[in-house]
């Protein structure tokens, strides 16, 4: 999904995305106390981007494999009988969920409404012995009692705004942009491979 808007600012550019995953690694083996239980599991769009990077990381620190996996929430969301999305993607968790420490990982964190979905969503493929919540940006204004476990950047924001995360394998840059948008409009990140 996508809106229309003016870049207020870029608050986050490549070397920072990168430094904060690279920190947000070290934060959940730290957590999770290694490796050996954890997986990771992005929601598309663009967490399963983060998510994969991350889990390159982990392995890079721990010389472990750790499980990977990508989750698609559209049709666990509270609206979504009028939220028409003309992307399909899928969910992709080939390993047992049972007994994991999961990790999910999106790219910005709102109104805590995707990840509430995201919970149903992974509870009707297993019972993981904790869950726990990584995401690249906070911009604020819950709706929801969620909270992330591990934070790139809090970014305050007004309505008004969208706050979007471009990523090189997909978009050709990696940042965080704010944008100015019209009151109502979507807000949330590029479709894959376009603005
Ligand atoms: O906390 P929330 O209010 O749910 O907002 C956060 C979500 O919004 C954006 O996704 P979007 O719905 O734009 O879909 P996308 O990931 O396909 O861009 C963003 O990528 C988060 O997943
Ligand atoms: O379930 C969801 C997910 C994102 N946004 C919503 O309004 N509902």
């Amino acid at each position: 999904m996508t809106e229309t808007g003016t870049v207020k600012t870029v608050c986050m550019d490549a070397d920072e995305i990168e430094r904060s995953l690279t920190r947000i690694a070290h934060q959940i083996l730290e957590a999770n106390k290694g490796a050996g239980n954890i997986a990771l599991v992005g929601i598309v769009t663009r967490g399963d981007l983060l998510a994969k990077r991350l889990v390159e990381k982990i392995e890079a620190i721990e010389g472990t494999k750790v499980p990977l996996g990508k989750l698609d929430i559209s049709f666990y969301r509270d609206d979504f009988a009028t939220h028409l999305s003309p992307e399909v993607h899928s969910t992709d968790i080939l390993f047992d969920l049972d007994g994991k420490d999961v990790v999910l990982v999106d790219d910005v964190l709102y109104t805590g409404r995707t990840i509430r979905a995201a919970l149903d969503a992974l509870m009707d493929i297993g019972r993981p012995k904790t869950v726990q919540l990584a995401v690249l940006v906070d911009r604020g204004h819950r709706e929801l009692p969620i909270r992330a476990d591990f934070v790139g950047k809090n970014v305050p924001s007004s309505a008004d705004e969208s706050v979007r995360l471009f990523l090189e394998e997909v978009d050709g840059k990696s940042e965080v942009e704010i944008l100015e948008v019209a009151p109502g409009s979507h807000v949330g990140s590029a479709p894959l491979g376009g603005e």
